[in-house]
């Protein structure tokens, strides 16, 4: 059962662990990818404003050349003025003048042999315009520009130096830029590796209400946006590559934080996991449960073996099958206050398992651990007295067994005690000898015996200071007046030694082992008979 608790709170640590770390690196692609948009947006609107610059200064030259007449275009001033417009704009590299779809003149002089130019990209009204490519038999210079755009009007031709638009510092060479005709869907410019079917295609999917700031297309991240005048789209994409190489560069640094704080977050679940499943805790769960029960071990009579009495020792066997030793769970249940709720657990155990057995015998009797705070209180009294009653037991087979420690600590609890003994009750000090109470001390206390520990038992033939204590004890014993018992005797020859010592009764593993109720009950009807009544010396 444990261990499912600690399998499930592992199980939940992990995956709740694994949360800032799955965070960490979606945050690392979002902000690898906003910078990326970020990057094409400014590539994008670099692009509009240049593509503006290079609109206003077309109509400029076209304006200026108005007042130039066709038929004098050619001529030498005339060549002159052209030279001068493409001199004077940025984006205008050569003026031609055009006549039934063949170049007259260029500013660099009069064509020899008139080129015809092929059928334009596009035609509206008086404008037409080549998109990205050298009409052919065009003369230098504006044949040294590898690909222009021509736009033509009133027989002027403006070979436009379209690179300038594309011409953006960019730290990754995949990237492309582009400008797309809204109104015929061709591709007006382009850097990079031209993909004109898959730029037109982009167009449409840009051309949303409202549009979107950035797409992923197949395998590109795409920015786009039109000019002021919705003829055209600037649009810039590049390699979702470049974008996953970022998002590794984040993802490292930040996938660590994650990592650590998932560390963090892991190690408190199972810290707290751990915690709801102390020793307290499973104390607690194991009294709601009823996994505690007792059982009884025989004390018997040195002098003749006869046995008339036993103690009440607890266990406690987990759901899982393991034992737990007293020795381990009474100190937790004493320290977190679960003590009193074991205790009468116990004394409930006690009169269900025994109860009639010790009714029908009246010359029995059985020893119930308690802890400061049973003898403290009425509570255990109380409870004491009910389950009597019912059970028709009377006071004197019940004896309370109590540590030196437990009554130091109960010196307060001395009128609970007289009213115990008051009552009929026996009282015994249990573990004589390893407390901290002075032999003086055990003089004002008001008990019927003691319990030798068995670490005198022991310590039996060592000839070591214990043997010398055990000495004294006995005799303020005999001078007091209490009944003796000793417990954890193994051996033949420390019953002899216990014997020669006055020592009344005895209890251990020689004579028997805790056993369950009924085993008890027979082991001491086998051994009743040779007992006489029992002893009963009271002190004031
Ligand atoms: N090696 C050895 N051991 C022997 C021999 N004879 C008896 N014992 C063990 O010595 C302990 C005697 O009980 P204790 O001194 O009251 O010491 C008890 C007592 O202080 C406490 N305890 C046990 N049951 C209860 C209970 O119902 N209530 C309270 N408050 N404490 C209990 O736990 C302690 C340990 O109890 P247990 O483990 O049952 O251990 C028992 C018993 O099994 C022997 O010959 N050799």
């Amino acid at each position: 059962m444990r261990g499912r608790v600690l399998a499930i709170a592992l199980t939940l640590a992990t995956l709740i662990g694994a949360l800032p770390v799955a965070g960490s690196l979606w945050v690392a692609w979002g902000s690898a990818n906003r910078a990326r948009t970020d990057m094409l947006d400014g590539a994008v609107h670099e692009m509009l404003a240049r593509y503006n610059r290079m609109s206003t200064e077309i109509d400029q030259v076209f304006h200026d050349l108005s007042s130039l007449p066709l038929a004098e275009a050619c001529e030498p001033v005339g060549l002159m003025r052209l030279r001068a417009a493409a001199y004077f704009s940025h984006g205008v590299r050569e003026v031609a003048v055009i006549e039934d779809g063949r170049i007259l003149c260029t500013g660099a002089g009069k064509s020899d042999m008139p080129a015809s130019l092929p059928l334009p990209d596009m035609s509206e009204g008086d404008v037409r315009i080549w998109y990205d490519r050298v009409p052919p038999g065009v003369r230098a210079p504006a044949s040294d520009v590898a690909r222009s755009t021509v736009i033509a009007r009133n027989g002027f031709a403006l070979f436009l130096d379209t690179e300038q638009i594309y011409d953006l510092v960019l730290t990754d060479p995949r990237t492309v830029l582009s400008m797309v005709s809204l109104t015929s869907r061709q591709v007006m410019g382009v850097r990079s590796r031209p993909e004109r079917a898959m730029l037109s295609d982009m167009v449409d999917r840009f051309r949303t209400d409202p549009p979107p700031r950035s797409l992923r297309v197949g395998n590109r991240l795409i920015v786009a946006a039109p000019t002021a005048d919705g003829s055209a789209m600037a649009l810039a994409a590049q390699p979702i590559d470049v974008v996953l190489e970022a998002w590794r560069q984040q993802a490292v640094p930040l996938g660590l934080l994650g990592l650590t704080s998932g560390a963090i977050i892991f190690w408190l679940i199972l810290t707290l996991a751990r915690r709801g499943d102390t020793m307290g805790a499973r104390i607690r769960r194991g009294l709601a449960r009823g996994e505690f029960r007792v059982v009884y071990q025989p004390i018997v009579r040195l002098s003749d073996g006869a046995c008339l009495g036993g103690e009440a020792l607890v266990r406690w066997q987990q759901r899982d099958g393991t034992m737990i030793s007293p020795d381990r769970f009474i100190p937790v249940a004493e320290a977190e206050g679960l003590i009193e709720r074991l205790t009468d657990q116990i004394i409930e155990h006690v009169f269900a398992d025994i109860g009639e057995f010790l009714a029908e015998r009246p010359t029995v009797w059985i020893a119930i651990n308690l802890s400061a705070p049973d003898v403290e209180s009425d509570r255990v009294r109380g409870r004491l007295d009910r389950l009597r009653k019912t059970h028709g037991v009377a006071a004197g087979q019940i004896v309370l067994e109590a540590t030196e420690r437990t009554l130091i600590d109960a010196r307060r609890a001395q009128s609970s005690m007289r009213s115990f003994r008051d009552a009929g009750y026996r009282l015994t000090i249990d573990d004589f000898g390893t407390g901290y109470s002075s032999l003086a001390y055990l003089a004002t206390l008001p008990v019927d015996g003691l319990k030798l520990d068995k670490t005198f038992v022991d310590s039996i033939g060592s000839g070591t200071a214990a043997d010398d204590v055990m000495g004294h004890i006995l005799s303020l014993a005999a001078t007091l007046g209490l009944d003796v018992a000793a417990e954890g005797i193994e051996h033949g020859a420390q019953a002899d030694y216990l014997i020669a010592r006055g020592v009344t009764y005895g209890q251990g593993w020689l004579f028997a082992r805790a056993m369950e109720a009924e085993t008890f009950g027979a082991y001491v009807d086998g051994r009743m008979a040779v007992a006489g009544p029992p002893s009963r010396r009271r002190r004031a």
